[in-house]
Protein backbone atom coordinates (compact mmCIF):
# COMPACT_ATOMS: atom_id res chain seq x y z
CA UNK A 1 0.00 0.00 0.00
CA UNK A 2 2.85 2.29 0.58
CA UNK A 3 4.75 0.93 -1.94
CA UNK A 4 1.65 1.72 -4.27
CA UNK A 5 1.09 5.35 -2.34
CA UNK A 6 4.80 6.30 -3.26
CA UNK A 7 4.06 5.44 -7.39
CA UNK A 8 0.65 7.11 -7.25
CA UNK A 9 2.68 10.51 -5.41
CA UNK A 10 6.04 10.11 -7.57
CA UNK A 11 3.48 10.08 -10.71
CA UNK A 12 1.45 12.70 -9.54
CA UNK A 13 4.81 14.80 -9.50
CA UNK A 14 5.95 14.08 -12.72
CA UNK A 15 2.10 15.40 -13.89
CA UNK A 16 2.26 18.43 -12.65
CA UNK A 17 2.50 21.34 -14.95
CA UNK A 18 5.43 23.71 -14.84
CA UNK A 19 2.96 26.64 -15.83
CA UNK A 20 -0.89 26.76 -15.53
CA UNK A 21 -3.04 29.35 -16.14
CA UNK A 22 -6.55 28.76 -14.85
CA UNK A 23 -9.45 31.32 -16.15
CA UNK A 24 -6.67 34.28 -16.69
CA UNK A 25 -8.51 37.55 -18.00
CA UNK A 26 -6.18 40.56 -18.13
CA UNK A 27 -8.19 43.85 -18.97
CA UNK A 28 -5.58 46.70 -19.54
CA UNK A 29 -6.26 50.34 -17.65
CA UNK A 30 -7.65 51.29 -21.41
CA UNK A 31 -10.70 48.98 -21.02
CA UNK A 32 -8.61 46.99 -24.39
CA UNK A 33 -9.27 42.89 -23.42
CA UNK A 34 -5.87 41.21 -23.80
CA UNK A 35 -6.77 38.02 -22.56
CA UNK A 36 -10.10 35.87 -22.29
CA UNK A 37 -10.54 33.48 -20.11
CA UNK A 38 -7.22 31.48 -20.62
CA UNK A 39 -6.91 28.26 -19.29
CA UNK A 40 -3.68 26.28 -20.27
CA UNK A 41 -0.77 23.56 -18.98
CA UNK A 42 2.69 23.57 -20.17
CA UNK A 43 4.87 20.78 -19.24
CA UNK A 44 8.34 20.68 -17.89
CA UNK A 45 10.81 20.85 -20.76
CA UNK A 46 7.97 21.38 -23.81
CA UNK A 47 9.12 23.58 -26.31
CA UNK A 48 5.45 25.66 -27.20
CA UNK A 49 5.55 28.44 -30.09
CA UNK A 50 2.39 30.87 -29.50
CA UNK A 51 1.29 32.23 -32.70
CA UNK A 52 -1.35 34.59 -33.99
CA UNK A 53 -1.78 37.78 -35.95
CA UNK A 54 -0.23 41.58 -34.40
CA UNK A 55 -2.25 42.16 -31.69
CA UNK A 56 -3.70 38.77 -30.77
CA UNK A 57 -2.44 38.40 -27.00
CA UNK A 58 0.33 36.76 -27.62
CA UNK A 59 3.09 38.80 -25.84
CA UNK A 60 0.30 39.70 -23.11
CA UNK A 61 0.10 35.80 -22.35
CA UNK A 62 3.64 35.54 -22.29
CA UNK A 63 4.15 38.54 -19.67
CA UNK A 64 1.64 37.53 -17.63
CA UNK A 65 3.61 34.48 -17.04
CA UNK A 66 6.43 36.41 -14.68
CA UNK A 67 3.95 38.97 -14.30
CA UNK A 68 5.56 41.93 -16.27
CA UNK A 69 1.73 42.10 -16.62
CA UNK A 70 -0.29 41.54 -14.20
CA UNK A 71 -3.47 39.95 -14.91
CA UNK A 72 -7.35 41.07 -13.99
CA UNK A 73 -8.87 37.67 -13.02
CA UNK A 74 -7.49 33.99 -12.50
CA UNK A 75 -4.16 32.35 -11.72
CA UNK A 76 -1.25 31.45 -12.86
CA UNK A 77 0.86 28.33 -10.85
CA UNK A 78 4.74 28.42 -11.52
CA UNK A 79 5.66 24.77 -10.69
CA UNK A 80 2.48 24.56 -8.67
CA UNK A 81 3.00 27.61 -6.61
CA UNK A 82 0.79 31.10 -7.55
CA UNK A 83 2.73 34.14 -9.02
CA UNK A 84 -0.35 35.45 -8.96
CA UNK A 85 -0.49 36.11 -5.46
CA UNK A 86 3.33 35.82 -4.80
CA UNK A 87 4.73 39.19 -3.44
CA UNK A 88 8.69 40.13 -2.05
CA UNK A 89 10.64 37.54 -1.68
CA UNK A 90 8.40 34.82 -2.68
CA UNK A 91 7.71 36.47 -6.06
CA UNK A 92 11.49 37.14 -6.55
CA UNK A 93 12.63 33.97 -6.09
CA UNK A 94 9.51 33.06 -8.63
CA UNK A 95 11.19 35.50 -11.36
CA UNK A 96 14.05 33.67 -11.06
CA UNK A 97 13.14 30.54 -12.11
CA UNK A 98 11.88 32.55 -15.26
CA UNK A 99 14.15 34.29 -17.62
CA UNK A 100 13.13 35.67 -20.77
CA UNK A 101 14.49 37.29 -24.01
CA UNK A 102 13.21 39.99 -26.23
CA UNK A 103 13.18 41.14 -29.82
CA UNK A 104 14.96 44.13 -28.79
CA UNK A 105 17.89 42.11 -26.28
CA UNK A 106 17.37 44.69 -23.55
CA UNK A 107 21.08 44.24 -22.68
CA UNK A 108 23.05 47.25 -21.43
CA UNK A 109 24.50 49.21 -24.43
CA UNK A 110 27.56 50.56 -22.44
CA UNK A 111 28.68 47.80 -20.68
CA UNK A 112 30.99 44.75 -21.43
CA UNK A 113 29.10 41.46 -22.71
CA UNK A 114 30.79 39.86 -19.71
CA UNK A 115 28.72 42.48 -17.39
CA UNK A 116 25.32 41.50 -19.45
CA UNK A 117 25.94 37.92 -18.78
CA UNK A 118 26.75 38.28 -15.20
CA UNK A 119 23.60 40.06 -15.13
CA UNK A 120 22.04 36.68 -14.95
CA UNK A 121 23.11 36.38 -11.63
CA UNK A 122 21.48 39.46 -9.82
CA UNK A 123 18.70 37.21 -8.80
CA UNK A 124 21.27 34.94 -6.61
CA UNK A 125 22.77 38.08 -4.41
CA UNK A 126 21.64 40.46 -1.97
CA UNK A 127 21.77 44.01 -3.59
CA UNK A 128 24.48 45.40 -1.76
CA UNK A 129 27.13 42.57 -3.59
CA UNK A 130 25.69 43.54 -6.80
CA UNK A 131 26.25 47.16 -6.22
CA UNK A 132 30.25 46.95 -5.35
CA UNK A 133 30.68 43.99 -8.26
CA UNK A 134 31.12 41.22 -5.98
CA UNK A 135 30.37 38.61 -8.44
CA UNK A 136 31.97 34.94 -7.43
CA UNK A 137 34.54 33.77 -9.66
CA UNK A 138 32.61 31.06 -9.68
CA UNK A 139 29.85 33.31 -11.48
CA UNK A 140 32.25 34.53 -13.74
CA UNK A 141 33.28 31.55 -15.16
CA UNK A 142 29.81 30.29 -15.26
CA UNK A 143 29.21 33.46 -17.69
CA UNK A 144 32.03 32.91 -19.60
CA UNK A 145 31.20 29.24 -20.18
CA UNK A 146 27.70 30.42 -20.88
CA UNK A 147 29.34 32.72 -23.85
CA UNK A 148 31.22 29.69 -25.40
CA UNK A 149 28.00 27.79 -25.37
CA UNK A 150 26.46 30.42 -28.14
CA UNK A 151 29.71 30.50 -29.33
CA UNK A 152 30.51 34.56 -28.36
CA UNK A 153 33.27 33.67 -26.06
CA UNK A 154 35.95 35.82 -27.78
CA UNK A 155 33.56 38.84 -27.37
CA UNK A 156 33.94 38.68 -24.01
CA UNK A 157 35.46 42.04 -23.27
CA UNK A 158 33.44 43.76 -26.26
CA UNK A 159 30.91 46.66 -25.13
CA UNK A 160 27.55 45.04 -25.77
CA UNK A 161 26.72 47.89 -28.86
CA UNK A 162 29.47 46.90 -30.61
CA UNK A 163 27.76 43.96 -31.69
CA UNK A 164 25.44 42.88 -34.23
CA UNK A 165 21.79 42.14 -33.37
CA UNK A 166 22.40 38.83 -33.48
CA UNK A 167 25.70 38.91 -31.61
CA UNK A 168 23.33 40.86 -29.00
CA UNK A 169 20.60 38.43 -28.92
CA UNK A 170 23.15 35.51 -28.05
CA UNK A 171 24.70 37.18 -25.89
CA UNK A 172 21.19 37.69 -24.16
CA UNK A 173 21.11 34.24 -24.47
CA UNK A 174 23.99 33.60 -22.53
CA UNK A 175 22.40 36.01 -20.09
CA UNK A 176 19.46 33.17 -19.29
CA UNK A 177 21.59 30.72 -19.62
CA UNK A 178 23.72 32.13 -16.71
CA UNK A 179 20.49 32.67 -14.63
CA UNK A 180 20.09 29.05 -15.06
CA UNK A 181 15.88 29.09 -15.05
CA UNK A 182 13.42 26.56 -15.20
CA UNK A 183 11.23 28.43 -17.63
CA UNK A 184 12.56 31.08 -20.86
CA UNK A 185 9.95 33.43 -22.18
CA UNK A 186 11.14 34.19 -25.65
CA UNK A 187 8.56 37.42 -27.03
CA UNK A 188 9.53 37.54 -30.48
CA UNK A 189 13.30 36.78 -30.25
CA UNK A 190 14.17 37.27 -34.14
CA UNK A 191 11.94 39.59 -35.04
CA UNK A 192 14.76 42.26 -35.95
CA UNK A 193 17.20 39.75 -37.05
CA UNK A 194 17.87 38.30 -40.76
CA UNK A 195 16.41 34.91 -41.76
CA UNK A 196 20.23 33.25 -40.91
CA UNK A 197 20.79 34.92 -37.97
CA UNK A 198 16.95 33.89 -36.33
CA UNK A 199 17.52 30.59 -37.54
CA UNK A 200 21.27 30.65 -34.96
CA UNK A 201 19.02 32.14 -32.29
CA UNK A 202 16.69 29.35 -33.05
CA UNK A 203 19.04 26.44 -32.55
CA UNK A 204 20.40 28.49 -29.46
CA UNK A 205 16.75 28.05 -27.60
CA UNK A 206 16.72 24.81 -28.87
CA UNK A 207 19.95 24.13 -27.10
CA UNK A 208 19.04 25.28 -24.04
CA UNK A 209 15.76 23.65 -24.29
CA UNK A 210 16.96 19.76 -24.77
CA UNK A 211 20.57 20.01 -22.97
CA UNK A 212 19.30 21.64 -20.45
CA UNK A 213 15.90 20.75 -20.00
CA UNK A 214 14.30 24.07 -20.09
CA UNK A 215 10.68 24.83 -20.55
CA UNK A 216 10.54 27.39 -23.88
CA UNK A 217 7.49 29.74 -24.75
CA UNK A 218 8.09 31.34 -27.75
CA UNK A 219 6.18 34.29 -29.39
CA UNK A 220 6.70 33.70 -33.26
CA UNK A 221 5.42 35.58 -36.22
CA UNK A 222 7.52 32.95 -38.45
CA UNK A 223 5.49 30.09 -39.45
CA UNK A 224 8.74 28.35 -40.93
CA UNK A 225 10.56 29.16 -37.99
CA UNK A 226 7.50 28.13 -35.41
CA UNK A 227 7.35 24.43 -37.60
CA UNK A 228 10.77 24.00 -37.35
CA UNK A 229 11.43 24.42 -33.58
CA UNK A 230 8.27 24.30 -31.90
CA UNK A 231 7.13 20.66 -30.45
CA UNK A 232 3.38 21.89 -29.54
CA UNK A 233 1.71 25.03 -31.04
CA UNK A 234 -0.49 27.41 -29.05
CA UNK A 235 -2.77 29.51 -31.84
CA UNK A 236 -4.04 32.68 -30.22
CA UNK A 237 -7.00 34.95 -31.65
CA UNK A 238 -8.42 38.11 -30.06
CA UNK A 239 -7.09 37.25 -26.53
CA UNK A 240 -8.81 33.53 -26.72
CA UNK A 241 -6.70 30.45 -28.02
CA UNK A 242 -8.26 28.96 -30.76
CA UNK A 243 -5.54 26.29 -31.17
CA UNK A 244 -3.84 24.02 -29.37
CA UNK A 245 -1.59 20.58 -30.55
CA UNK A 246 1.07 19.19 -31.04
CA UNK A 247 3.38 20.43 -33.86
CA UNK A 248 3.49 17.04 -35.93
CA UNK A 249 -0.52 16.84 -35.76
CA UNK A 250 -0.94 20.18 -36.68
CA UNK A 251 -1.74 21.22 -40.49
CA UNK A 252 -0.93 23.98 -42.86
CA UNK A 253 -5.05 24.69 -42.81
CA UNK A 254 -4.54 25.30 -39.08
CA UNK A 255 -2.13 28.13 -40.22
CA UNK A 256 -3.73 29.58 -42.74
CA UNK A 257 -7.05 29.93 -40.79
CA UNK A 258 -5.26 31.59 -37.40
CA UNK A 259 -3.63 33.89 -40.18
CA UNK A 260 -6.20 35.01 -42.80
CA UNK A 261 -9.42 33.59 -41.44
CA UNK A 262 -9.62 35.41 -38.17
CA UNK A 263 -10.88 37.85 -36.69
CA UNK A 264 -7.37 39.17 -35.29
CA UNK A 265 -7.60 42.73 -34.58
CA UNK A 266 -5.30 44.41 -37.04
CA UNK A 267 -5.46 42.71 -40.56
CA UNK A 268 -9.27 42.54 -40.51
N1 LIG B 1 -0.11 48.52 -22.35
C1 LIG B 1 -1.25 48.33 -23.04
N2 LIG B 1 -2.32 49.10 -22.81
C2 LIG B 1 -3.49 48.91 -23.49
N3 LIG B 1 -3.66 47.96 -24.43
C3 LIG B 1 -2.61 47.16 -24.69
C4 LIG B 1 -1.36 47.30 -24.02
N4 LIG B 1 -0.51 46.36 -24.50
C5 LIG B 1 -1.20 45.67 -25.43
N5 LIG B 1 -2.46 46.14 -25.55
C6 LIG B 1 -3.54 45.66 -26.43
O1 LIG B 1 -3.81 44.31 -26.07
C7 LIG B 1 -4.06 43.52 -27.24
C8 LIG B 1 -3.04 42.39 -27.30
O2 LIG B 1 -1.74 42.94 -27.52
P1 LIG B 1 -0.41 42.06 -27.55
O3 LIG B 1 0.74 43.01 -27.59
O4 LIG B 1 -0.46 41.08 -26.46
O5 LIG B 1 -0.56 41.32 -28.95
P2 LIG B 1 0.51 40.48 -29.77
O6 LIG B 1 -0.23 39.31 -30.30
O7 LIG B 1 1.69 40.23 -28.94
O8 LIG B 1 0.86 41.47 -30.95
P3 LIG B 1 2.29 41.67 -31.73
O9 LIG B 1 2.47 40.43 -32.53
O10 LIG B 1 2.02 42.88 -32.58
O11 LIG B 1 3.33 41.90 -30.69
C9 LIG B 1 -3.96 44.49 -28.43
O12 LIG B 1 -5.26 44.95 -28.73
C10 LIG B 1 -3.12 45.62 -27.89
O13 LIG B 1 -3.41 46.83 -28.54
Amino acid sequence: MIRQNFFKELYSMAEQPMIEMKNVTKVYDNGTVGLKNINLKINKGEFIVIVGLSGAGKSTLLRSINRLHDISEGDILIDGESITKAKGKNLRLMRRKIGMIFQSFNLVKRSSVLRNVLAGRLAYYPTWKTTFNLFTNEDKQRAYEALQSVDMAEKVYSRADELSGGQQQRVAIARVLTQNPEIILADEPTASLDPKTSHQVMEDLRMLNEKYNMTVVANLHSIELAKEFGHRVIGVRAGEIVYDGKMEDTPQSVFDSIYNGGTGKEED
